[in-house]
């Protein structure tokens, strides 16, 4: 029995008289490697922050493992396992990328705080942190200020951070964007080795990441999910390639 692990019921989401989120069904499986596609103002974003509690919906329901988690704030829905980057670089600059992970997993633990406190457990932090780094293949750069890497390895930096948190769904939002082309393979490899248990959801305009990653695609169009299919499903429905693709190539 694979139960969904988190899973949206007839969710929406209004702005005064504006329906940003209209009714959503969705669901998302351990493992699975989802992606959520639109054109700009779709609703992407606002949707991905019912599922983190940053939104909270006008009706319907947000379940996270079997549980109605619609009234529980972000912070606790974090430490049941949902975790997400942002579609702007968060990252504290003039620390090192091993310090901006470390705090990440003293935040998982709760010692977040406790800045004097536990220098064992500091260390064992950052020997996490280091773990994770290496498997992103960012050990190198550990000890470099984020404000001296490369916008691409920022990026990474910010995946580590999540994964910092040991997710159980990880949220996506366009983490290749703003990273030149140049670039853009490092930001796919890390995503597409991402580990197999995490269930993940990516919000992306670059159509080649998009269809290298996702197993299935969920199309959301002025708020409303209009389809969900395979990658080639997706891209021989005529409907999609009039709302979405077309106009991406405008965007
Ligand atoms: N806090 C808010 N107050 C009022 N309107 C909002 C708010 N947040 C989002 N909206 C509106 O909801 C709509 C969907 O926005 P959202 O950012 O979710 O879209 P998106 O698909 O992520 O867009 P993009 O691809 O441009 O990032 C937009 O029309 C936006 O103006």
């Amino acid at each position: 029995m694979t139960l969904p692990i988190i899973e949206t019921r007839n969710v929406r989401r209004m702005y005064g008289a504006f329906v940003a989120t209209d009714n959503v069904d969705f669901s998302l499986k351990a493992g699975e490697r989802r992606a959520l596609i639109g054109p700009n103002g779709a609703g992407k974003t606002t949707f991905l922050n019912l599922l983190t509690g940053q939104v909270a919906p006008t009706s319907g329901s947000v379940w996270l493992a079997g549980e109605d988690v619609s009234k529980v704030p972000m912070h606790r829905r974090v430490r049941r396992g949902v975790a997400r980057t942002f579609q702007l670089n968060t990252l504290l600059r003039e620390s090192s990328v091993l310090e901006n992970v470390q705090l990440a997993v003293l935040e998982q633990q709760g010692l977040g705080g406790r800045l004097f406190g536990g220098k064992a457990a500091q260390r064992e932090a950052a020997n996490t942190a280091m773990d994770i780094l290496q498997k992103l293949g960012m050990s190198s750069h550990a000890a470099k200020r984020i404000a001296d890497l490369p916008y691409g390895r920022q990026r990474l930096v910010e995946i580590a951070i999540a994964l910092a948190l040991r997710p159980k769904v990880l949220l996506l939002d366009e983490p290749a964007a703003g990273v030149p082309p140049a670039d853009s393979h490092l930001v796919m490899d890390t995503i597409a080795d991402l580990p197999g248990d995490i269930a993940v959801l990516i919000i992306e305009h670059d159509m080649k990441l998009v269809f290298r990653f996702a197993q299935r695609i969920n199309v959301l169009v002025r708020g409303r999910m209009l389809t969900e299919g395979t990658p080639a499903e997706i891209a021989a429905d005529p409907r999609v390639r009039e709302v979405y693709l077309g106009r991406a190539h405008h965007a």
